[in-house]
Protein backbone atom coordinates (compact mmCIF):
# COMPACT_ATOMS: atom_id res chain seq x y z
CA UNK A 1 0.00 0.00 0.00
CA UNK A 2 2.89 2.16 -0.18
CA UNK A 3 1.91 3.61 -3.49
CA UNK A 4 -1.60 4.96 -2.13
CA UNK A 5 -0.32 6.01 1.26
CA UNK A 6 2.18 8.72 -0.53
CA UNK A 7 -0.09 9.22 -3.33
CA UNK A 8 -3.08 9.92 -0.69
CA UNK A 9 -0.63 12.23 1.46
CA UNK A 10 0.21 14.12 -1.57
CA UNK A 11 -3.13 15.24 -2.23
CA UNK A 12 -3.10 16.78 1.29
CA UNK A 13 -0.46 19.13 0.41
CA UNK A 14 -0.95 19.30 -3.66
CA UNK A 15 -3.87 19.91 -5.89
CA UNK A 16 -4.71 16.27 -6.80
CA UNK A 17 -1.87 14.95 -5.25
CA UNK A 18 0.46 15.92 -8.57
CA UNK A 19 2.31 18.93 -9.88
CA UNK A 20 0.48 18.29 -13.63
CA UNK A 21 -2.87 16.87 -14.31
CA UNK A 22 -2.50 14.10 -16.73
CA UNK A 23 -0.14 12.26 -13.97
CA UNK A 24 -3.38 11.85 -11.95
CA UNK A 25 -4.49 9.35 -13.77
CA UNK A 26 -8.07 11.37 -13.36
CA UNK A 27 -10.29 9.11 -15.83
CA UNK A 28 -9.09 6.02 -15.06
CA UNK A 29 -10.01 3.67 -12.03
CA UNK A 30 -6.64 3.01 -10.87
CA UNK A 31 -4.42 5.69 -8.81
CA UNK A 32 -0.86 5.93 -10.59
CA UNK A 33 1.41 4.06 -8.97
CA UNK A 34 4.50 6.38 -7.16
CA UNK A 35 7.67 6.29 -9.38
CA UNK A 36 10.86 5.29 -6.72
CA UNK A 37 13.41 4.73 -9.93
CA UNK A 38 13.88 4.84 -14.13
CA UNK A 39 16.70 2.78 -15.63
CA UNK A 40 17.19 2.15 -19.02
CA UNK A 41 13.40 1.58 -20.56
CA UNK A 42 12.78 0.70 -16.93
CA UNK A 43 10.56 2.49 -13.81
CA UNK A 44 9.98 0.48 -10.72
CA UNK A 45 7.51 2.21 -8.18
CA UNK A 46 7.62 2.14 -4.32
CA UNK A 47 6.06 -1.23 -3.89
CA UNK A 48 9.00 -2.68 -6.01
CA UNK A 49 6.45 -3.48 -9.23
CA UNK A 50 8.51 -2.89 -12.72
CA UNK A 51 7.28 -1.12 -15.64
CA UNK A 52 7.74 -1.34 -19.28
CA UNK A 53 7.94 2.58 -20.24
CA UNK A 54 6.39 3.71 -22.94
CA UNK A 55 5.55 7.74 -21.70
CA UNK A 56 9.18 8.93 -21.30
CA UNK A 57 8.57 11.57 -18.95
CA UNK A 58 5.98 12.76 -21.64
CA UNK A 59 8.62 12.75 -24.07
CA UNK A 60 12.07 13.64 -22.74
CA UNK A 61 13.74 10.17 -22.22
CA UNK A 62 14.64 9.11 -25.44
CA UNK A 63 18.23 7.86 -24.14
CA UNK A 64 15.80 6.02 -21.41
CA UNK A 65 16.38 7.13 -17.62
CA UNK A 66 19.12 7.76 -16.37
CA UNK A 67 21.39 7.55 -19.26
CA UNK A 68 25.22 6.96 -17.82
CA UNK A 69 26.76 10.37 -20.13
CA UNK A 70 23.60 12.33 -19.20
CA UNK A 71 24.13 11.84 -15.18
CA UNK A 72 28.12 12.59 -15.55
CA UNK A 73 27.33 15.46 -17.25
CA UNK A 74 25.24 16.47 -14.66
CA UNK A 75 26.88 15.19 -11.64
CA UNK A 76 30.40 17.12 -12.68
CA UNK A 77 28.80 20.31 -13.86
CA UNK A 78 27.20 20.59 -10.24
CA UNK A 79 30.37 20.08 -8.72
CA UNK A 80 31.62 23.71 -9.91
CA UNK A 81 28.39 25.08 -11.33
CA UNK A 82 24.58 25.38 -9.96
CA UNK A 83 23.27 28.72 -11.24
CA UNK A 84 24.84 31.88 -12.27
CA UNK A 85 22.64 34.32 -13.88
CA UNK A 86 25.28 35.05 -15.04
CA UNK A 87 26.98 34.23 -19.30
CA UNK A 88 28.58 31.07 -19.08
CA UNK A 89 30.43 28.68 -21.98
CA UNK A 90 27.99 26.20 -21.73
CA UNK A 91 24.47 27.63 -22.14
CA UNK A 92 27.10 29.16 -25.66
CA UNK A 93 28.04 25.22 -26.41
CA UNK A 94 24.10 24.19 -26.40
CA UNK A 95 22.90 27.14 -28.14
CA UNK A 96 25.62 26.78 -30.69
CA UNK A 97 25.13 23.27 -31.12
CA UNK A 98 21.48 23.48 -31.85
CA UNK A 99 22.02 26.48 -34.25
CA UNK A 100 24.75 24.90 -36.26
CA UNK A 101 22.91 21.44 -36.44
CA UNK A 102 19.20 21.86 -36.49
CA UNK A 103 18.00 23.69 -39.50
CA UNK A 104 16.56 27.38 -40.04
CA UNK A 105 17.98 28.20 -36.36
CA UNK A 106 20.05 31.22 -36.45
CA UNK A 107 19.43 32.75 -33.14
CA UNK A 108 18.21 30.84 -30.06
CA UNK A 109 16.83 32.33 -26.57
CA UNK A 110 16.75 29.45 -23.71
CA UNK A 111 13.78 29.21 -21.07
CA UNK A 112 12.49 26.67 -18.68
CA UNK A 113 9.61 24.89 -20.41
CA UNK A 114 7.88 24.13 -23.36
CA UNK A 115 4.61 26.57 -22.13
CA UNK A 116 7.52 29.58 -21.84
CA UNK A 117 9.24 28.99 -25.20
CA UNK A 118 5.87 29.05 -27.17
CA UNK A 119 4.33 32.05 -24.80
CA UNK A 120 7.69 33.61 -25.98
CA UNK A 121 7.60 32.64 -29.19
CA UNK A 122 4.03 34.31 -29.84
CA UNK A 123 5.25 37.27 -28.15
CA UNK A 124 7.95 38.22 -29.92
CA UNK A 125 6.19 37.37 -33.13
CA UNK A 126 3.43 39.84 -32.24
CA UNK A 127 6.58 42.47 -31.42
CA UNK A 128 8.50 41.75 -34.51
CA UNK A 129 5.12 42.05 -36.86
CA UNK A 130 3.08 44.69 -35.12
CA UNK A 131 0.20 42.43 -34.67
CA UNK A 132 -2.18 41.24 -32.32
CA UNK A 133 -3.85 37.69 -33.60
CA UNK A 134 -2.77 33.96 -33.28
CA UNK A 135 -4.00 31.39 -34.52
CA UNK A 136 -3.66 27.99 -33.37
CA UNK A 137 -4.95 24.45 -34.59
CA UNK A 138 -7.80 22.96 -32.55
CA UNK A 139 -6.51 19.81 -30.19
CA UNK A 140 -2.97 21.40 -30.47
CA UNK A 141 -1.23 21.88 -27.16
CA UNK A 142 1.07 24.83 -26.51
CA UNK A 143 1.26 23.97 -22.72
CA UNK A 144 -0.80 26.25 -20.40
CA UNK A 145 -0.05 29.98 -21.43
CA UNK A 146 -3.58 31.76 -21.54
CA UNK A 147 -3.94 32.05 -25.23
CA UNK A 148 -3.59 28.56 -25.99
CA UNK A 149 -6.35 27.42 -23.75
CA UNK A 150 -8.96 27.19 -26.17
CA UNK A 151 -9.66 23.88 -27.70
CA UNK A 152 -6.21 22.60 -26.61
CA UNK A 153 -4.93 18.95 -26.53
CA UNK A 154 -3.45 17.03 -23.90
CA UNK A 155 -4.92 16.64 -20.46
CA UNK A 156 -7.90 19.58 -21.53
CA UNK A 157 -8.97 17.43 -24.16
CA UNK A 158 -9.20 14.63 -21.70
CA UNK A 159 -11.01 16.23 -19.34
CA UNK A 160 -13.13 17.58 -21.59
CA UNK A 161 -12.92 21.18 -20.70
CA UNK A 162 -14.21 23.64 -23.04
CA UNK A 163 -12.25 27.11 -22.10
CA UNK A 164 -10.33 27.26 -19.20
CA UNK A 165 -11.46 28.73 -16.02
CA UNK A 166 -9.43 32.04 -14.89
CA UNK A 167 -8.59 32.74 -18.02
CA UNK A 168 -10.48 35.84 -19.32
CA UNK A 169 -12.37 36.72 -22.28
CA UNK A 170 -9.48 39.19 -23.40
CA UNK A 171 -6.93 36.71 -23.03
CA UNK A 172 -8.08 34.59 -26.00
CA UNK A 173 -10.39 37.27 -28.07
CA UNK A 174 -7.00 37.45 -30.57
CA UNK A 175 -6.92 33.10 -30.43
CA UNK A 176 -8.01 32.17 -33.64
CA UNK A 177 -8.55 28.54 -33.61
CA UNK A 178 -8.48 26.46 -37.07
CA UNK A 179 -8.94 23.07 -38.09
CA UNK A 180 -5.75 20.71 -38.04
CA UNK A 181 -5.15 19.78 -41.62
CA UNK A 182 -7.94 21.56 -43.84
CA UNK A 183 -5.98 24.33 -45.67
CA UNK A 184 -9.30 25.88 -47.21
CA UNK A 185 -10.17 26.51 -43.42
CA UNK A 186 -6.98 28.47 -43.27
CA UNK A 187 -7.86 30.36 -46.26
CA UNK A 188 -11.08 31.12 -44.89
CA UNK A 189 -9.55 32.59 -42.00
CA UNK A 190 -7.25 34.59 -43.79
CA UNK A 191 -9.02 36.11 -46.18
CA UNK A 192 -10.67 37.66 -43.46
CA UNK A 193 -8.30 38.68 -40.60
CA UNK A 194 -4.99 38.40 -42.85
CA UNK A 195 -3.34 41.73 -42.14
CA UNK A 196 -3.89 41.38 -38.74
CA UNK A 197 -2.51 37.77 -38.16
CA UNK A 198 1.11 37.82 -36.03
CA UNK A 199 1.61 33.90 -36.40
CA UNK A 200 0.34 30.47 -37.00
CA UNK A 201 1.54 28.14 -34.61
CA UNK A 202 1.14 24.44 -34.97
CA UNK A 203 2.34 21.15 -33.44
CA UNK A 204 3.70 20.00 -37.22
CA UNK A 205 3.62 16.55 -35.63
CA UNK A 206 0.87 16.39 -33.34
CA UNK A 207 1.04 14.60 -30.24
CA UNK A 208 -1.48 15.85 -27.95
CA UNK A 209 -4.71 14.87 -29.10
CA UNK A 210 -3.09 11.43 -29.92
CA UNK A 211 -0.12 11.26 -32.61
CA UNK A 212 -1.86 13.26 -36.00
CA UNK A 213 0.87 14.29 -38.52
CA UNK A 214 -0.03 17.15 -40.49
CA UNK A 215 -0.88 16.16 -44.38
CA UNK A 216 3.08 17.28 -46.06
CA UNK A 217 0.87 19.13 -48.82
CA UNK A 218 -1.34 20.89 -45.42
CA UNK A 219 2.14 22.60 -43.93
CA UNK A 220 2.85 23.75 -47.27
CA UNK A 221 -0.25 25.69 -48.27
CA UNK A 222 -0.13 26.86 -44.81
CA UNK A 223 3.60 28.20 -45.13
CA UNK A 224 2.11 30.06 -48.28
CA UNK A 225 -0.40 31.60 -47.02
CA UNK A 226 1.36 32.92 -44.11
CA UNK A 227 4.55 34.16 -46.32
CA UNK A 228 1.58 36.01 -48.47
CA UNK A 229 -0.03 37.52 -45.59
CA UNK A 230 3.13 38.86 -43.55
CA UNK A 231 2.42 36.14 -40.62
CA UNK A 232 5.24 33.93 -38.80
CA UNK A 233 4.69 30.65 -39.31
CA UNK A 234 6.04 28.70 -35.83
CA UNK A 235 5.99 25.07 -35.16
CA UNK A 236 6.16 24.07 -32.00
CA UNK A 237 8.83 21.30 -31.91
CA UNK A 238 8.64 20.80 -28.09
CA UNK A 239 7.43 17.21 -28.56
CA UNK A 240 8.68 16.31 -32.06
CA UNK A 241 12.17 18.15 -31.92
CA UNK A 242 14.88 15.85 -31.83
CA UNK A 243 12.51 13.16 -31.21
CA UNK A 244 11.14 12.28 -34.71
CA UNK A 245 14.16 12.99 -36.63
CA UNK A 246 17.25 15.13 -34.88
CA UNK A 247 16.00 17.76 -37.12
CA UNK A 248 12.97 17.43 -35.93
CA UNK A 249 9.46 17.28 -37.74
CA UNK A 250 10.38 20.37 -39.98
CA UNK A 251 13.05 17.95 -41.91
CA UNK A 252 10.53 15.82 -43.24
CA UNK A 253 8.42 18.76 -44.85
CA UNK A 254 10.36 20.74 -46.75
CA UNK A 255 8.79 24.00 -45.00
CA UNK A 256 10.93 26.54 -43.33
CA UNK A 257 9.27 27.87 -40.56
CA UNK A 258 10.13 31.49 -39.51
CA UNK A 259 10.19 30.53 -35.24
CA UNK A 260 11.09 27.10 -33.62
CA UNK A 261 9.95 25.89 -30.47
CA UNK A 262 11.99 23.47 -28.22
CA UNK A 263 11.53 21.77 -24.96
CA UNK A 264 11.30 17.93 -23.57
CA UNK A 265 14.72 16.31 -25.16
CA UNK A 266 16.88 19.77 -25.46
CA UNK A 267 16.42 19.82 -21.29
CA UNK A 268 17.69 16.05 -20.79
CA UNK A 269 15.08 15.53 -18.60
CA UNK A 270 15.65 18.47 -16.32
CA UNK A 271 13.67 21.68 -16.67
CA UNK A 272 14.24 22.85 -19.92
CA UNK A 273 12.71 25.54 -23.36
CA UNK A 274 13.78 27.37 -26.22
CA UNK A 275 12.40 29.25 -29.01
CA UNK A 276 14.93 30.47 -31.97
CA UNK A 277 14.63 31.16 -35.87
CA UNK A 278 14.93 34.20 -37.97
CA UNK A 279 17.89 36.23 -37.25
CA UNK A 280 15.89 39.51 -38.13
CA UNK A 281 13.20 38.01 -35.81
CA UNK A 282 14.59 37.08 -33.19
CA UNK A 283 17.19 40.39 -32.75
CA UNK A 284 13.64 42.03 -31.86
CA UNK A 285 14.17 40.33 -28.51
CA UNK A 286 15.58 42.36 -25.30
CA UNK A 287 18.31 43.39 -24.70
CA UNK A 288 19.09 43.84 -28.55
CA UNK A 289 15.05 44.47 -29.40
CA UNK A 290 11.55 45.88 -27.79
CA UNK A 291 10.58 42.46 -26.90
CA UNK A 292 11.23 41.69 -23.48
CA UNK A 293 11.53 37.93 -21.96
CA UNK A 294 13.81 37.33 -19.16
CA UNK A 295 14.30 34.37 -16.77
CA UNK A 296 16.55 34.03 -13.48
CA UNK A 297 16.73 30.23 -14.03
CA UNK A 298 16.97 30.36 -17.80
CA UNK A 299 20.34 29.01 -19.19
CA UNK A 300 21.25 27.25 -15.77
CA UNK A 301 24.49 25.44 -16.34
CA UNK A 302 23.05 21.97 -14.98
CA UNK A 303 20.67 22.05 -17.50
CA UNK A 304 22.73 23.10 -20.05
CA UNK A 305 24.97 20.04 -19.60
CA UNK A 306 22.39 17.47 -19.39
CA UNK A 307 20.78 18.72 -22.80
CA UNK A 308 24.41 18.67 -24.29
CA UNK A 309 25.15 15.87 -23.66
CA UNK A 310 21.67 14.70 -24.68
CA UNK A 311 22.03 16.24 -28.12
CA UNK A 312 25.98 15.56 -28.84
CA UNK A 313 24.86 11.76 -28.21
CA UNK A 314 22.02 11.30 -30.38
CA UNK A 315 23.67 13.70 -33.37
CA UNK A 316 26.48 11.41 -32.82
CA UNK A 317 24.60 7.96 -33.18
CA UNK A 318 22.17 9.20 -36.06
CA UNK A 319 21.43 4.99 -36.01
CA UNK A 320 19.09 5.37 -32.71
CA UNK A 321 16.53 7.15 -34.55
CA UNK A 322 16.74 4.36 -37.00
CA UNK A 323 16.42 1.55 -34.35
CA UNK A 324 13.99 3.51 -32.27
CA UNK A 325 11.82 3.73 -35.64
CA UNK A 326 11.98 -0.32 -36.48
CA UNK A 327 10.71 -0.82 -32.96
CA UNK A 328 7.95 1.36 -33.03
CA UNK A 329 7.27 -0.12 -36.25
CA UNK A 330 7.44 -3.95 -34.98
CA UNK A 331 5.29 -2.34 -31.90
CA UNK A 332 2.83 -1.00 -34.64
CA UNK A 333 2.38 -4.04 -36.73
CA UNK A 334 2.06 -6.31 -33.81
CA UNK A 335 -0.65 -4.16 -32.41
CA UNK A 336 -2.64 -3.83 -35.54
CA UNK A 337 -2.53 -7.78 -35.95
CA UNK A 338 -3.68 -8.56 -32.38
CA UNK A 339 -6.15 -5.69 -32.85
CA UNK A 340 -7.69 -7.85 -36.15
CA UNK A 341 -7.21 -11.88 -34.11
CA UNK A 342 -9.03 -10.30 -31.61
CA UNK A 343 -11.83 -7.97 -33.17
CA UNK A 344 -10.39 -4.72 -31.23
CA UNK A 345 -11.50 -1.34 -33.28
CA UNK A 346 -8.23 -0.06 -33.20
CA UNK A 347 -6.45 2.55 -35.33
CA UNK A 348 -2.90 3.20 -34.88
CA UNK A 349 -1.19 6.58 -35.70
CA UNK A 350 2.38 6.51 -35.81
CA UNK A 351 5.36 9.42 -36.68
CA UNK A 352 8.50 7.13 -36.40
CA UNK A 353 8.95 6.99 -32.68
CA UNK A 354 5.59 8.71 -31.69
CA UNK A 355 2.32 6.42 -31.54
CA UNK A 356 -1.14 6.16 -30.22
CA UNK A 357 -3.67 3.39 -30.29
CA UNK A 358 -6.99 5.06 -31.23
CA UNK A 359 -10.11 3.11 -29.80
CA UNK A 360 -12.18 3.59 -33.14
CA UNK A 361 -13.75 2.57 -36.11
CA UNK A 362 -12.51 5.56 -38.29
CA UNK A 363 -10.64 4.77 -41.28
CA UNK A 364 -8.52 7.69 -40.03
CA UNK A 365 -7.89 10.30 -37.97
CA UNK A 366 -6.53 13.41 -39.34
CA UNK A 367 -8.16 16.46 -36.95
CA UNK A 368 -9.85 16.94 -33.10
CA UNK A 369 -13.14 16.26 -34.34
CA UNK A 370 -12.16 12.97 -35.35
CA UNK A 371 -10.01 11.85 -32.23
CA UNK A 372 -12.73 13.49 -30.15
CA UNK A 373 -15.05 10.25 -31.39
CA UNK A 374 -12.69 7.79 -30.35
CA UNK A 375 -13.89 5.34 -27.38
CA UNK A 376 -11.83 6.90 -24.50
CA UNK A 377 -13.95 4.18 -21.98
CA UNK A 378 -12.42 1.50 -23.88
CA UNK A 379 -9.17 3.27 -23.76
CA UNK A 380 -9.19 3.53 -20.46
CA UNK A 381 -9.89 0.09 -19.83
CA UNK A 382 -7.03 -1.20 -22.27
CA UNK A 383 -4.81 1.13 -20.31
CA UNK A 384 -5.72 -0.15 -17.16
CA UNK A 385 -5.22 -3.67 -18.10
CA UNK A 386 -1.53 -2.81 -19.54
CA UNK A 387 -0.49 -1.09 -16.42
CA UNK A 388 -1.47 -4.02 -14.25
CA UNK A 389 0.80 -5.99 -16.76
CA UNK A 390 3.46 -3.72 -15.92
CA UNK A 391 3.49 -2.26 -19.44
CA UNK A 392 3.54 1.92 -18.32
CA UNK A 393 1.78 3.89 -21.11
CA UNK A 394 -0.32 7.45 -21.18
CA UNK A 395 -3.49 7.39 -19.23
CA UNK A 396 -5.82 9.15 -22.11
CA UNK A 397 -5.58 8.38 -26.09
CA UNK A 398 -5.25 11.91 -26.58
CA UNK A 399 -1.48 11.48 -25.47
CA UNK A 400 1.32 10.20 -27.54
CA UNK A 401 3.22 6.51 -26.43
CA UNK A 402 7.27 7.50 -26.76
CA UNK A 403 9.87 4.65 -27.13
CA UNK A 404 13.69 5.01 -25.99
CA UNK A 405 17.51 3.77 -27.49
CA UNK A 406 16.66 1.40 -24.66
CA UNK A 407 14.22 -0.38 -25.47
CA UNK A 408 14.81 -3.87 -27.59
CA UNK A 409 12.57 -6.18 -29.17
CA UNK A 410 12.34 -7.83 -25.52
CA UNK A 411 10.34 -4.66 -24.29
CA UNK A 412 7.95 -4.55 -27.79
CA UNK A 413 7.34 -8.72 -27.32
CA UNK A 414 6.46 -7.92 -23.61
CA UNK A 415 3.92 -5.46 -24.73
CA UNK A 416 2.36 -7.46 -26.94
CA UNK A 417 2.38 -10.27 -24.69
CA UNK A 418 -0.03 -8.38 -22.29
CA UNK A 419 -1.99 -6.96 -24.84
CA UNK A 420 -2.97 -10.37 -25.87
CA UNK A 421 -4.59 -11.18 -22.85
CA UNK A 422 -6.97 -7.96 -23.22
CA UNK A 423 -10.63 -8.91 -24.15
CA UNK A 424 -13.11 -6.53 -24.28
C1 LIG B 1 3.79 20.40 -28.33
C2 LIG B 1 3.91 20.92 -26.92
N1 LIG B 1 4.10 22.25 -26.74
C3 LIG B 1 4.22 22.77 -25.52
C4 LIG B 1 4.16 21.98 -24.40
C5 LIG B 1 4.33 22.61 -23.06
O1 LIG B 1 5.54 22.18 -22.49
P1 LIG B 1 5.76 22.19 -20.90
O2 LIG B 1 4.91 21.12 -20.34
O3 LIG B 1 7.24 21.91 -20.77
O4 LIG B 1 5.40 23.54 -20.43
C6 LIG B 1 3.98 20.60 -24.55
C7 LIG B 1 3.90 19.68 -23.40
O5 LIG B 1 3.51 19.90 -22.34
C8 LIG B 1 3.87 20.07 -25.84
O6 LIG B 1 3.69 18.77 -26.04
N1 LIG C 1 0.86 16.15 -23.26
C1 LIG C 1 1.58 16.87 -22.26
C2 LIG C 1 2.85 17.32 -22.87
O1 LIG C 1 3.31 16.91 -23.87
C3 LIG C 1 1.81 15.99 -21.09
C4 LIG C 1 2.73 16.54 -20.03
C5 LIG C 1 2.02 17.31 -18.96
O2 LIG C 1 1.14 18.11 -19.24
O3 LIG C 1 2.40 17.13 -17.79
Amino acid sequence: MRNLDIFNESKKYMPGGVNSPVRAFKDATVDPPVIKKGYGAYLEDEEGNTYVDFIGAWGPMILGHCDEDVVNAIKTTCETQIAFGAPTELELKLAKHICTTVDNIDMIRMVNSGTEATMSAVKLARGFTGRDKIVKFAGNYHGHFESFLVSAGSGVMTEGIPGCAGVPEESVKNTIVAQYNNIENIRCIFDKYGSQIAAVIIEPVAGNMGVVPAKPEFLKGLSDICKENGALLIFDEVMSGFRVAYKGAQSFYGVKPDLVTFAKIMGGGLPCGAYGGRRDVMEHLSPMGPVYQAGTMSGNPVVMAAGLATLTKLYNNPYYYEKIERLAAMLENGVKEIAKEKGLPILVNRFQSMMTIFFTNEEKIENYEDAKKCDTNLYRLFFEHMLKGGIYMAPSQFEAMFLSVKHTEKEIEKFLDVMRTFNI
